[in-house]
């Protein structure tokens, strides 16, 4: 089985240990409930790195809701049997204090693009992304970090936050993985009770065909409500946003006038499901 280790220190001795011998050091950052999703971003990290840590720590200071928190699933000893046949070699599991240590006082925050989609429905949640995200980068050292396109708004603040810290690391983005029918593969889909999983691909279905009709010349303004009847009609709840904005940047676009993204969060049977597509 791969070494967990739980404390900075013992990281810190270890990766010294790849650096001196000039080995390129990939992160995998993860609040654990392993997928194909998340595993899929080892396997990238496992063909372009000499050395790979996955991390997993489920960070209280992005949930900006309590039993959201709570009902968080973990599961530590099936994450590490699931990256057993990877050749991982350190998952890194901090212990609380090692995060977040007595007085801790710091927020790390983007401005810009953490304000709308996501942020505009957790308030504080994206401060908490990038604090411990942060953290991670400098903790593990790692010269290449990879995160998933299914969590895009992320992708961009990390990005973003690496850059203007001078955080030497690589921000790598890889594709979303889907089950069969179309819904992105997330750990909070464990929590979806049945008839609400049956119901759950509407959302990627409805976006695809949004997609196609904004190809075509469609406005966003004019396919949103008919879009968000169509989810509803499925079986959601609600719909919190469903918005088209430019790939690089996330600036609202009216329409698909050039690269771009269609993005949405979703409720069903008390999940909350985001997905996003790009548009031309
Ligand atoms: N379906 C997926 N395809 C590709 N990457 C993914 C997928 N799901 C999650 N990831 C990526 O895995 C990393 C860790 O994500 P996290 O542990 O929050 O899992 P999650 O499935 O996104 O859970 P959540 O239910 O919290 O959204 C992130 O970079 C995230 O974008
Ligand atoms: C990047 C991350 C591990 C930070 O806690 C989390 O936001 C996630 O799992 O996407
Ligand atoms: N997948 C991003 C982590 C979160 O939803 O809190």
């Amino acid at each position: 089985m791969t070494d967990i280790l739980r404390r900075k220190a013992a990281l810190r001795e270890r990766v010294s240990g790849w650096k001196r011998a000039g080995e390129v050091v990939g992160v995998v950052p993860t609040m654990g409930a392993l997928h194909a999703g998340h595993l899929s971003l080892v396997e990238a990290a496992k063909a372009a790195c000499d050395r790979v840590i996955v991390t997993i720590f489920v960070n209280p200071r992005q949930f900006n809701n309590a039993s959201d928190l709570e009902n968080y699933p973990r599961t530590e000893e099936q994450d590490a049997e699931k990256l057993a046949p990877f050749g991982v070699d350190v998952i890194y599991v901090p212990d609380p204090d090692q995060i977040y240590p007595e007085g801790f006082a710091t927020t790390v925050s983007v401005a810009g693009l953490t304000e709308g989609l996501c942020g505009a429905h957790r308030p504080g949640h994206f401060d908490g992304v990038t604090t411990v995200v942060s953290k991670l980068f400098l903790q593990t050292g790692a010269d290449r970090a990879y995160f998933g396109e299914k969590d895009y708004q992320q992708l961009q603040v990390v990005t973003r936050m690496a850059t203007d810290l001078d955080i030497p690391v690589e921000v790598i983005g890889c594709p979303t993985v889907r089950e069969a029918d179309g819904l992105a593969l997330s750990s909070r889909n464990l929590l979806l009770p049945p008839e609400a999983r049956a119901a759950a691909p509407a959302l990627n279905r409805a976006m695809r065909g949004m997609a196609d009709k904004l190809m075509a010349g469609a406005e966003i303004a004019t396919l949103r409500p008919l879009a968000k009847a169509e989810i509803v009609a499925a079986g959601f709840d609600e719909v919190e946003y469903l918005e088209l904005r430019a790939a690089e940047g996330l600036a609202p676009l009216p329409k698909a006038e050039r690269p771009a993204r269609l993005l949405a969060a979703a409720w069903i049977g008390g999940v909350r499901l985001i997905d996003n597509i790009p548009v031309g």
